[in-house]
């Protein structure tokens, strides 16, 4: 990608347009004016060669016209009887001498003569000094004329003498054309009629065709020298007068005296190039050039000549110029695109992306990789150097050749761009994802911007992987266990197989999450995740539903039992202790089984049944496996009935309020009880007297414990002054909080409108809380509990014992009560070890000054036992079971009609 530098550059334009515009167009000149120069030339010879013909036929014309004229006037009678007149008389009429004159005027002759059989010159028209001669012996025997006479009156022919200087003529040149005169066929004498030169000339020098140069040239031989006939323009001198030897004399001369015919460009007696035809004229027996000066002829020639190099001077000068600004505009062009190409350079050497070029073969298998920015060598770790020109498969190896090489053919078909969401890279044994645009130029190379997206790709794949699973343990998410679920049911569905979906729910994990923290709930869960993955086959599947709760999906079952299997063994698994931070953690888990198809056969309603069925095995004691069955089922929609039938009872006052006594351990069993504790019955229509235990979760879940509660504190409360007004009953009433109430911020002005509205003393109303709900947020419960103590209301911990709190927990919240759990309670005659937990229990109580109300005594023993180990307050069906209000008012008044 580099740049010419402005003079090279220079240089290659001028030699660009030396070749490109200046060769051809000089060859092209040189070819025209070639080609011109032979096609004129070759005119001009034609020209002359027939000027020269026409001369030659003008000149045979001439002569056969002198030849017709003697032979006519030698055969008339009146030349015939003249001649014979002057031969018998030597004298002539005056009519025969007119008669000769006019036919000596016929043609420009310079003299008509008449000559006797003797060579007497018996008749001349002019009269020279020849007249009276003879012609065999007389002064003028040598000359042409005695020579045409001997000639004709020997052969009996016309024929014309030589040109040559006459002397009876003064030395004009002259040529005689000699006819005998007949007489019945014997020959009297001759006619001879005198041609001067100079009526030839004008046939001769006719320049018509030759131009201002042209010139006919005509000389005859006479021995080895020849004389020129005619006035030469370039060599003065008389005709006929300067020999010139043959050896000297100008070669087309030379070659039309010695007979010979033709045309060239020759140089001419003045030695000067010319155009020249020439040829032998036999009827004078002289040779003829006719030429005209090459000067003359060629000069179109010349001029196109000139034309052209001025016209090339001037094409030249101005491509010249033009070239210098197109090439100024090149160079100036050049550093533009050079600086841009720099810029450009810069641009994608700065760029984050990746940028490789590459130039497909013809068949386009293949791509040469023409430049790679700094970032392509950054990601791919190939060094630019290294692997410029080579084909892409050699440079990149590490590429995942199929979809990048695809996007390139097709990009190279259809063009435009593409973008390659994300080809793999193996990179020092890396790999990294590749998001590739794929951009065919114009020139047809292939652009490839490409970015290392591996963070972005691990971060979506985590992303999507914590959209799919449970961040703390890893399982199988709710909302990606409906999609999967969905899957096997597809599956099971085409392979004809059952399916197993078993809802876990671990037994006391509340507790232990409220009591110990999230931090050890959530390793006790991952734990618990642990488990379940450990003896699972690969295509079930582990989902955490939440909470405590896990579903298991156990795919291509051969028969329900083998659900019952697998659930029997995580049953095992879960229920082994757990050592996590110090502390050994007992829980087990409740399982509820539903099967496909017969449960269900959707994901919904499979999950939802086994959810039942897992209630069911809650129900059943725990650490339980419990198969859907359809009355289960039923159970459910129990639930859904009983809440709207709870709503319809608080609206109708079907609930009522039991009481059940709370007895001093100490005090006389017939006596007034200490405390009675107030729980709710709900006065079914149809189905009787239902206790809280089997509603009161309902209206907790549904939010209707609120009115409950609120309408039983408040009942309670009124009955207890009812009473105490009536001079009858306990000292306190104790009334259940649930968790719902206790979080509920109008709990305070409640409790304080019924202490004011009943006019209730300090203690005498007590609050029952669970210990969960104490140990749940024991911040808030601190805080919450605190402020109802200040109310001056007493506190009591319900169920003490289930929970994982301690007493010295205990200690921080300001209450006042424990009420020890009927379970304790129960076995504490016949276990040990619960008979030592109750014993423990009432003796820390008391050492933190805390009462303690043991509840759900049934049993003489359990009494016995309790009150042995100092618990303060008794309560249980042994001393009285939750009766109506009515009852105890009755109960008392007859008690005290008695003692009094
Ligand atoms: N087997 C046996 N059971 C005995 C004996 N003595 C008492 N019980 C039962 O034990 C439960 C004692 O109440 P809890 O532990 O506070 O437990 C209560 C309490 O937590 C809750 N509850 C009852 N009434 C209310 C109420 O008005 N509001 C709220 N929030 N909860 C209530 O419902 C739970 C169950 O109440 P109930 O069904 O009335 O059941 C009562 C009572 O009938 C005995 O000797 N043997």
């Amino acid at each position: 990608m580099g740049t010419l530098s402005s003079h090279r550059l220079g240089l290659r334009l001028t030699l660009g347009f030396l070749i490109v515009a200046l060769l051809p167009l000089a060859g092209l000149a040189w070819f025209y004016l070639h080609t011109f120069e032979r096609a004129l030339t070759a005119t001009v010879l034609q020209n002359i060669t027939s000027i020269a013909d026409k001369k030659a036929d003008q000149i045979d014309s001439y002569i056969n016209e002198r030849l017709v004229d003697a032979r006519s006037f030698a055969s008339q009678t009146m030349v015939r009887e003249a001649l014979s007149a002057l031969v018998a008389t030597r004298t002539l009429s005056t009519g025969a001498r007119t008669e000769l004159a006019t036919l000596g005027e016929r043609a420009d002759y310079h003299d008509l003569l008449l000559i006797d059989a003797n060579g007497d010159v018996v008749f001349s028209l002019r009269g020279e000094p020849d007249l009276g001669t003879n012609l065999l012996h007389g002064p003028f025997r040598d000359s042409e004329l005695a020579a045409g006479f001997r000639q004709a009156m020997t052969f009996m022919h016309i024929d014309m003498t030589r040109f040559a200087p006459y002397a009876p003529s003064g030395g004009e040149v002259a040529a005689f054309v000699v006819a005998p005169i007949l007489d019945a066929q014997r020959p009297i004498g001759a006619l001879a009629l005198q041609v001067n030169l100079t009526t030839l000339m004008p046939v001769v020098s006719d320049r018509t065709g030759l131009g201002t140069s042209g010139e006919t040239v005509l000389a005859v031989q006479d021995g080895q020298a020849a004389l020129y006939t005619v006035s030469l323009e370039r060599m003065p001198g008389t005709p006929f007068t300067n020999p010139v030897p043959l050896t000297q004399i100008a070669e087309p001369m030379q070659l039309a005296l010695t007979g010979n015919q033709g045309h060239g460009i020759v140089s001419d007696y003045g030695d000067i190039d010319v155009a020249a035809g020439w040829r032998y004229l036999p009827a004078l027996g002289w040779g003829m050039v006719v030429k005209i000066d090459t000067a003359e002829v060629l000069a179109p020639l010349h001029a196109m000549q000139k034309a052209t190099v001025l016209a090339f001077a001037v094409f030249l000068l101005a491509s010249a110029s033009a070239a210098l600004v197109l090439g100024r505009r090149l160079v100036r062009d050049e550093r533009i695109i050079a600086a841009q190409q720099t810029r450009y350079r810069a641009m994608l050497g700065s760029m984050n992306d990746g940028v490789a070029l590459f130039r497909p073969l013809a068949d386009g298998s293949e791509f040469t990789l023409l430049d790679i920015n700094a970032a392509g060598e950054r990601i791919t770790g190939v060094k630019r150097r290294e692997v410029l020109g080579r084909p892409s498969r050699i440079a990149f190896p590490g590429l995942d050749a199929a979809g990048i090489y695809a996007a390139f053919g097709r990009v190279l078909r259809r063009g435009g761009s593409e973008t390659i969401g994300l080809t793999a890279y193996v990179k020092d044994r890396h790999s990294l994802w590749l998001q590739t645009d794929v951009i065919r130029l114009q020139g047809g190379e292939i652009l490839a911007v490409f970015k290392d997206i591996t963070a972005r790709k691990t971060a979506d794949e985590r992303i999507e992987h914590l959209a799919h699973h449970d961040s703390l343990t890893g399982l199988v998410n709710r909302r990606n266990l409906e999609i999967l679920l969905s899957q096997a049911l597809h599956a099971a569905h085409r392979e004809g197989r059952l399916l197993a979906v078993l809802f876990i729910d671990l037994d006391r994990f509340k507790v232990i999450n409220d009591t110990l923290g999230h931090h050890i709930g959530d390793l006790l869960l991952v734990e618990v995740a642990h488990r379940l993955c450990r003896d699972m086959r690969e295509s079930d599947i582990v989902a955490r539903q939440g909470g405590d709760e896990f579903v298991v999906v156990l795919t291509a079952l051969e028969c329900a039992q083998d659900a019952a299997v697998v659930a029997a063994k995580i049953l095992l698994a879960l229920g082994e202790p757990y050592d996590i931070e110090g502390d050994r953690l007992h829980t087990s888990p409740s399982i509820g089984i539903s099967i496909y198809p017969d449960d269900g056969l959707d994901a919904d309603t499979l999950t939802k049944n086994a959810d039942t069925a897992m209630y069911h095995a809650k129900e059943q004691g725990r650490n339980n496996i419990q198969f859907f069955t359809e009355a289960l089922n039923l159970a459910a929609g129990e639930r859904l009935t009983v809440e709207r039938e709870l709503r319809v009872a608080i609206e109708e006052g079907q609930l009522a309020v039991y009481y059940q006594p709370q007895l001093e351990a100490a005090a006389d069993p017939l006596g007034y009880p200490f405390a009675m504790e107030a729980l709710v019955r709900w006065r079914h229509p149809h189905r009787g007297l239902i206790t809280a235990g089997h509603f009161i979760p309902i209206a907790e879940e549904s939010g209707l414990i609120h009115t409950i509660g609120d309408w039983v504190l408040n009942e309670a409360c009124r009955r207890f002054r009812e009473w105490t007004h009536a001079g009858i009953g306990p000292r306190r009433i104790a009334v259940n909080l649930s968790a719902h109430q206790l979080r509920n911020p109008a709990l305070l002005d409640t409790v304080a409108a019924v202490l004011q509205r009943y006019e209730l003393h300090e203690d005498e109303l007590e609050l029952e809380v669970t210990e969960s709900v104490a140990m749940r947020d024991p911040a808030r419960a601190v805080e919450t509990l605190q402020a109802l103590r200040n109310l001056g209301v007493r506190l009591a911990i319900d169920d003490f014992g289930t929970g994982h709190s301690s007493l010295a927990y205990l200690k921080r919240l300001p209450i006042q009560t424990l009420k020890l759990d009927r379970e304790f309670v129960r076995d504490i005659e016949t276990d040990e070890n619960d008979a030592a937990i109750s014993a423990a229990t009432l003796a820390l109580a008391h050492e933190l000054g805390l009462r303690v109300v043991a509840e759900g005594i049934e049993t003489e023993g359990q009494s016995r036992f309790l009150r042995a180990h100092g618990c303060d307050l008794l309560q249980g069906y042994f001393y009285g079971k939750p009766e109506p209000a009515e009852f105890w008012t009755a109960h008392w008044t007859e008690e005290s009609r008695k003692s009094s």
